[in-house]
């Protein structure tokens, strides 16, 4: 099952369906959370001298008082505290009186429920969940400032208690938890602005929710290894085949660039490459790679010139993939390259400074063949209407709206997890690494995406497989700070062969 990632209301909306349409009992949906839950814990909630589950008025704190009787049931001892039990949601009363009824420790005295958190080893944060809806005030600011002051371990349940589900902002205070148990999807907070920070490891656990719903929903979803599909090769098969690219960069000051995509795309399959660079690096490129055939555009000052462009005119038709932009530099040259490659009949990818390229002539978008851009953040300010900080702050909808406005394209914005939107779809994958925050890493992708796209001729399928192997590479037994671009191209013939054997 690929995990959707839900806005607070698609949220809402998948449980609402779940108990109108299914008929599935909301007590019963939260026996499975908190089954689930427990599941998890279990073992550190044994071992724990002294634990404490601290419940919210809402149903985030019905799922703690429900963890609290699986305790009981497995003769763990734990203590419960509710802060309010005059104002309870529904579910959470009938929770509450199964907790008195079965005499399970609680209680509802601030002073000496602090001093309870403050000794806890294990501490369930089960304050609020989904239905946050403004800052914590006190009791609530107090208490969450003793969890985060504790040493204790601390598991949240569906979210870090005060950040906002969907947003992802810490409303006042907010729990900063060692690990997240996200129930039934996760949510667009987990992953926007302070989100990432106050989640600790996320888990996302299933409460029986039929997963179509969540289909219906159109949310985001979080691919995994699993999920994704590298293109088969048929062994009676010719270069032909496997497509032939035209990878279009370099300059002086940058020829490692275009020569590290090369030999990423070459190792990700193509059947044919050819790479076209300014003429004054001409030499140092041709010593590094001869698998490609090296055609020599015109070139001023380092990097490629104006007529250079005549180059690619004549070579455009004979290629499945053109990409651009890996070491090019932000020249007029590269400003024309990208609109006169977007005037071909071929796929073309955007990278880089091909992004930056491409800022004044969006309306080239709308074309026929399919567009691969992979911009970072920054990048992305020249490809939409907004600054970087509302980027930062809703990358999600920034993916979203553009693909609604650029059909023909497919984006993968990178940051320290990456997004995937193609039309309506929109996807995640999240492995964050230190070894790819580097100079280089960019480019590799590119490789990979252009060699991927040769064989598939599908856009989306480059995106969300390329991603994926790009991240996998980095996963290598080196230190985050010491992984070179080089060590990530070595990894992709590793990464290929455990996909293709999965
Ligand atoms: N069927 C369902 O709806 C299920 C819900 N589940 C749990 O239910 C949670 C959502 O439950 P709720 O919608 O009741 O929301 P919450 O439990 O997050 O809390 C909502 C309650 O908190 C109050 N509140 C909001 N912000 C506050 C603030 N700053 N200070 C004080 N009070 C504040 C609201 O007035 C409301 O009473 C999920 O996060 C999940 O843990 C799970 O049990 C699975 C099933
Ligand atoms: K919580």
């Amino acid at each position: 099952m690929t995990q959707s990632i839900c806005t607070a209301n698609q949220a809402r909306q998948a449980d609402t369906l779940a108990i109108q349409q299914y008929r599935i009992p909301s007590l019963l949906l939260m026996e499975h959370a908190a089954q689930e839950c427990f599941c998890l814990l279990k073992k550190r909630l044994q071992n724990a001298r002294s634990s404490v589950i601290v419940c919210g008025p809402g149903n985030n704190g019905a799922d703690g008082l429900a963890i609290a009787r699986l305790c009981k049931d497995h003769k763990i001892k734990c203590t419960v505290f509710l802060p309010d039990p005059c104002h309870l949601s529904m579910d959470e009363k009938i929770q509450w009186d199964m907790i008195q009824a079965l005499d399970i420790p609680h209680i509802s005295d601030l002073e000496p429920a602090l001093k309870k958190i403050e000794q806890a080893d294990v501490i369930i944060d089960a304050l609020f969940g989904n239905g946050l809806d403004r800052p914590i005030q006190e009791p609530y600011s107090k208490i969450i400032q003793t969890i985060n002051a504790s040493n204790a371990f601390v598991a949240s349940i569906d979210i870090a208690s005060g950040l906002q589900a969907t947003t992802g902002k810490a409303l006042g205070i907010c729990v900063h938890a060692d690990q997240t148990l996200a129930i039934d999807c996760f949510k667009t907070g987990h992953y926007r602005n302070e989100g990432r920070q106050y989640s600790g490891q996320l888990f996302c656990l299933p409460i029986g929710i039929p997963d179509h719903l969540h289909d219906r929903l159109k949310t985001a979803l979080l691919l995994e290894t699993k999920d994704v599909q590298i293109p088969l090769r048929n062994s009676h098969s010719h270069k032909g085949t496997f497509g032939k690219a035209l990878m279009i960069g370099g300059s002086q000051s940058m020829h490692g660039a275009i020569t590290m995509a090369c030999q990423a795309c070459y190792r990700s399959g193509i059947g044919t490459l050819t790479c076209m660079i300014p003429d004054c690096i001409q030499e140092i490129v041709g010593q590094k790679m001869e698998f490609a055939m090296n055609l020599c555009a015109p070139s001023q000052d380092g990097t490629f010139a104006l007529e250079g462009v005549a180059c690619l005119d004549q070579e455009k038709s004979k290629y499945d993939i053109l990409s651009l932009g890996n070491g090019m530099g932000r020249t007029k040259a590269t400003e024309l390259f990208v609109e006169h490659a977007l005037k071909s009949d071929a796929c073309v990818l955007l990278d880089a400074d091909a992004c930056w390229g491409l800022r004044d002539q969006l309306h080239l978008l709308d074309r026929e063949a399919p567009v691969l851009l992979t911009p970072h953040l920054k990048e992305m300010t020249y490809l939409c209407q907004k600054d970087l900080k509302t980027i930062q702050e809703d990358p999600f909808d920034t993916v979203s709206t553009f693909c609604k406005e650029h059909p023909q394209c497919t984006l993968i914005l990178k940051s320290d997890f990456t997004l995937i939107g193609h039309q309506d779809k929109l996807y995640v994958v999240d492995h964050a690494n230190s070894a790819l925050a580097k100079g280089g890493s960019g480019d590799i992708l590119c490789g990979i995406l252009t060699g991927l796209y040769g064989q598939c001729r599908d856009p989306l399928q480059a995106a969300t497989t390329g991603v994926m192997i790009h991240n996998l590479c980095a996963a290598i037994k080196k230190d985050p700070a010491s992984v070179m671009p080089q060590d990530l191209i070595e990894q992709i013939p590793i990464v290929f062969s455990s996909l293709r054997e999965n």
